[in-house]
């Protein structure tokens, strides 16, 4: 059987669409991209190195631009220190000098002409700074009088060796006014002139739009680069805060700068204002500018990489949230920051309580109405193509590789579970009412690393197997399988990547609808609802009213069942009928069915280790996010998601051993045949992990004796 499976396996993959699904024998080209082919002939290539070449590239340059972030940010925050130094030796002067009268600083003053321009703007720094502190003082007399003092003395210092600049070249002009009037009255008309004609030769214009208004702008070749940035804010009508985004005639961000090509008015740039309101926005993006970093722009090329990864293979993969949460977590620690409370940028972290993740909850966690339509149009086109009788049969075993298909032939894979399961002529499903109801499953599911539409699909082709593998269509009536797949469908409908205990916790808005009872099932089980509630969607709309209420008790049965808070309660429960079994009796049944979804939940290590080991990865992701949410938020850590604590090998031995095996071997009691196909691959998975969480304790005891100091720290999500 393994071999037959393996067999159909590595010919689909390797023999591209044409085994796969065939319309009346054959299957168009223009339905599957080529870049589709290469994935399906390479399956071996499904890491993202190999799928996306420049994804590695663009990755390095963010990481790049990460760095020098970095070192800007330590470079300013050193020239802080040095001048909040240097102003308090000023401070300190200003103070001695207080000693000495008016007068005595006149005559001074008179009797050293010659003096030092240093000294004499620290005499009149000396004499502003006293005024302003008096000022300061009076002014902010509850404020911490030593904080207002360094930045009060920071302007002060910039205003008054402006104001000592234009002083002394007052002071400069009048004196060579006395002395060389006429010669500089001739050298600066031929400087003037000399200028003017540079100017002509040497300066650009650029031509650009503003919401749609042309404008253009001329500025000398060598002008400085925030000079011209302050031009184009000035044509946008921008606020000093707002972020500026110039586009070439292609679309592509490009970067303000003296060095930008002329253009013309036909091939004008496009200016766009993307306002940071100073109140609203992450203050990250502030400071980011501040340093003259764009990490807005470096988040706008994740969200274009992401969105061709999308177009080119399918799911966004693992690795781009990852980088996300990296942007994300960099940009935490900027606005966290409290020695850079000098720009006014830092943060008072006790409001982050109320704030959702920083990825999930900002972006990209909903489908685009783009996507959806795009995924809808292949779906559509994909749909009446006739499926081979190989791939229907892979699909019915534990073995199928869900990581070869793309999310609109994984829709074309449930419709045909429907078919196959005889459920359309059964309870009269119209074709196009089944399309759009897997649709509006499709789309409402996020975008999450773990609990995803590929999930979702996961659970359901198990479930699909478990009906074929133990024969139910045998013992159980058609309503209760057609209600043990369509469970299995909807049971994490709108999932956002948060469990329950993380529901709870921060008080969410289903915690609080749900009164802390399953509020993630209850939400699924709700949003499925939804979605059946409206007629195009309702595949149970030609079903007897008796039967609609049998099937909806099943689901919300089936569905809420699957909170593993309630595991021991259905599993004590299923071990307590198993001596007396009766399929004919409703109540055994139920919690069969009950026993069959959670079986499929978690049944990722009972897939080949090839298919299951990516899943662990994606799972990891969306535990390690939460926790660092958690920890963010000042809420309880829930600890097997806690990257400081759990590696792959260590959250997989515990959860196969305690959680896995004791589930599947009851039901491996009322369907021995199970033992070779669900059970035997979940020990070899726990063979396999031993072994990894051995070789990594040894490791880590080897590394720490020999450096004592510095023991490396245990690979987590990546460690192969
Ligand atoms: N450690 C581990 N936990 C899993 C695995 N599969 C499922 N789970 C957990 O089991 C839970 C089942 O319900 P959820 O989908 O809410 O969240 C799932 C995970 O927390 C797995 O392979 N390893
Ligand atoms: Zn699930």
């Amino acid at each position: 059987m393994g071999g037959k499976n393996s067999r159909v396996s590595k010919k689909t993959q390797n023999s591209s669409k044409k085994l796969e699904v065939s319309v009346n024998n054959q299957y168009s080209p223009t339905v599957a991209s080529e870049a589709d082919c290469k994935l399906r002939e390479q399956p071996e290539n499904r890491s993202l190195e190999k799928k996306t070449p420049d994804f590695m590239k663009v990755c390095e340059r963010l990481f790049q631009d990460g760095e020098v972030l970095r070192e800007r940010m330590h470079a300013a925050i050193r020239e802080n220190q040095e001048r909040i130094s240097n102003l308090k030796e000023i401070k300190a002067k200003a103070e001695k000098d207080e000693t000495s009268s008016d007068e005595a600083a006149d005559q001074e003053e008179e009797t050293s002409p010659t003096k030092s321009n240093v000294e004499r703007n620290c005499a009149l720094e000396a004499e502003d700074l006293e005024q302003d502190q008096e000022q300061d003082q009076e002014q902010d007399q509850e404020q911490d009088q030593e904080q207002d003092l360094e930045q009060d003395q920071e302007q002060d210092l910039e205003q008054d060796q402006e104001q000592n600049q234009e002083q002394n070249q007052e002071q400069d002009q009048e004196h060579h006014q006395e002395q060389d009037q006429e010669q500089d009255q001739e050298q600066d008309q031929e400087q003037d002139q000399e200028q003017d004609q540079e100017q002509d030769m040497d300066s650009k214009i650029l031509y650009f739009s503003v919401n749609g208004r042309p404008e253009q702008a001329e500025f000398p070749v060598d002008c400085a680069p925030q000079d011209l940035k302050d031009l184009f804010r000035c044509a946008a009508e921008a606020g000093p805060h707002d972020i500026l985004k110039l586009y070439n005639p292609k679309g592509n961000i490009i970067n303000i700068s003296p060095s930008l090509e002329p253009n013309t008015p036909s091939s004008c740039y496009k200016l766009e204002v993307v306002a940071a309101d100073y109140n609203n926005e992450p203050l990250g993006a502030e400071l980011a500018e501040v340093m003259g970093f764009d990490l807005s722009s470096m988040e706008k090329r994740l969200q274009g990489l992401e969105k061709r990864i999308l177009t080119e293979g399918g799911e966004t993969p693992a690795v781009v949230y990852e980088m996300k949460k990296q942007v994300d977590s960099f940009r935490e620690k900027l606005e966290s920051v409290e020695h850079l409370s000098w720009l006014g940028l830092f943060k008072d972290l006790s409001e982050g309580t109320h704030k959702p993740s920083p990825f999930y909850h900002k972006r990209a966690l909903r489908k685009t109405r783009e996507e959806c339509d795009h995924v809808r149009d292949k779906f559509i086109q994909m749909s009446s193509l006739e499926v081979s009788e190989e791939v229907r049969q892979y699909l019915k075993t534990p073995t199928f590789d869900n990581w070869q298909w793309e999310d609109a032939e994984i829709m074309v894979l449930l419709q045909l579970m429907y078919t196959d399961l005889d459920f359309i002529t059964t309870f009269n499903i119209e074709p196009e009412v089944l399309r759009e109801f897997l649709f509006e499953v499709y789309r409402r599911y996020n975008h999450i690393p773990f609990h995803n539409f590929k999930h979702c699909f996961c659970v359901t082709q198990m479930m699909y197997g478990l009906i074929w593998l133990t024969d139910l269509r045998s013992r159980m009536d058609s309503v209760d399988l057609l209600i043990m797949l369509t469970s299995a469908v909807c049971h994490d409908l709108d999932h956002t990547g948060y469990n329950n205990a993380y529901q709870i916790n921060a008080r969410t808005e289903l915690a609080l609808r749900y009164n802390d009872i399953s509020p993630l099932e209850n939400h699924h089980c709700a949003v499925a609802f939804e979605i059946l509630e409206k007629t195009e969607c309702n595949i149970f709309r030609n079903v007897p009213s008796e039967q609609y209420k049998r099937i909806r008790e099943g689901i919300i049965k089936c569905i809420l069942a699957t909170d593993m808070s309630r595991h021991n309660e259905i599993l004590v429960k299923f071990k307590s009928l198993l001596p007396t079994f009766d399929f004919s009796s409703k109540d055994h049944r139920d919690v069969l069915m009950m026993i069959l979804i959670k079986v499929s939940d978690i049944s990722n290590e009972a897939r080949p280790m090839e298919v299951a080991e990516p899943w662990l990865d994606c799972l990891l992701q969306e535990f390690y996010n939460q926790s660092d949410v958690e920890k963010l938020e000042g809420l309880p850590v829930t600890p097997f998601m806690d990257r400081d604590k759990v590696t792959k090998p260590s959250s997989q031995t515990g959860f196969i051993r305690f959680v896995l095996l004791p589930l599947f071997m009851e039901l491996a009691n009322l369907f021995p045949c199970l033992e070779l196909h669900i059970i035997d691959p979940v020990r070899k998975a726990l063979g396999y992990y031993t072994e990894m969480e051995k070789a990594l304790e040894r490791a880590k005891s080897c590394s720490s004796s020999a450096d004592p100091q510095g023991a490396p720290e245990a690979p987590k999500a990546d460690c192969k």
